[in-house]
């Protein structure tokens, strides 16, 4: 668990994005050996386990291939890598709580599949005052991956049509930026692109008071 200590000391670049432009990204964020270990859980994952990804929220849930295409699988800490992972995002979590006071209660993630052509169009992760998502965390696990593979993410400052940032899916990269502000969207790619989004939540899912 030496990694976890580590990564503290890189938890304060992410501190240091999240107070100032809201958004980072980070290559190297997770050492090469856990990407890996991840990577080969997501492969070992029998097809029928990845399933259409759900868009809209949580109770209104529907899948719509017009607007996304990948297959996903939550990630529940069923292995050594994936509870390590969840382990570091505690620990970031905590950070985060502590010096920027973000209230976070509650971290969910899973592994995305996007095979090749497939994308994710333009889209918010959370709606400003309706959601329950602050900070999106995206990590990527794709091993020599090549600008001409596309598959990137593209991210624009709220109600802009510039591009704010061009993240190639490399081995080991997290982009992480608060949920409500910026639009983003996957092109498609040549070859399989793999991933782990997740987000850092303020209450739970089913909390009453979002029934009222
Ligand atoms: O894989 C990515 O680069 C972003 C995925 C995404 O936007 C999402 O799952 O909400
Ligand atoms: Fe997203």
């Amino acid at each position: 668990m030496n990694a976890v200590v580590r990564l503290e000391q890189d938890f304060s670049n992410v501190i240091d994005a999240i107070i100032g432009p809201g958004i980072g990204v980070f290559p190297h964020f997770i050492d090469s050996e856990l990407v890996a270990a991840l990577r080969h859980d997501l492969a070992s994952l029998p097809p029928w386990e990845l399933t259409p990804a759900a868009i809209g929220r949580e109770q209104h849930q529907q899948t719509n291939e017009q607007i996304r295409s990948d297959k996903t699988r939550w990630i529940e800490g069923d292995t050594p890598a994936q509870r390590y992972y969840l382990a570091i995002m505690t620990s970031l979590r905590e950070t985060l709580n502590r010096q920027l006071f973000m209230g976070l209660k509650d971290y969910e993630c899973h592994y995305a599949l996007y095979q090749a052509g497939d994308f994710y169009k333009k889209h918010l992760d959370a709606f400003r005052g309706r959601g329950n998502r602050r900070l999106t965390t995206v990590l990527y696990l794709n091993d020599d991956w090549q600008e001409e593979d596309g598959g990137e993410l593209l991210v624009y400052p709220f109600q802009s049509k510039t591009v704010l940032h061009r993240v190639q899916p490399h081995a080991g990269t997290l982009v992480c930026f608060l949920s409500e502000d910026f639009p983003h969207e996957v092109l498609p790619a040549t070859r399989d692109r793999c991933s782990i989004a997740g987000w850092f939540r303020i209450d739970d899912p089913i909390a009453p008071a979002r029934r009222l």
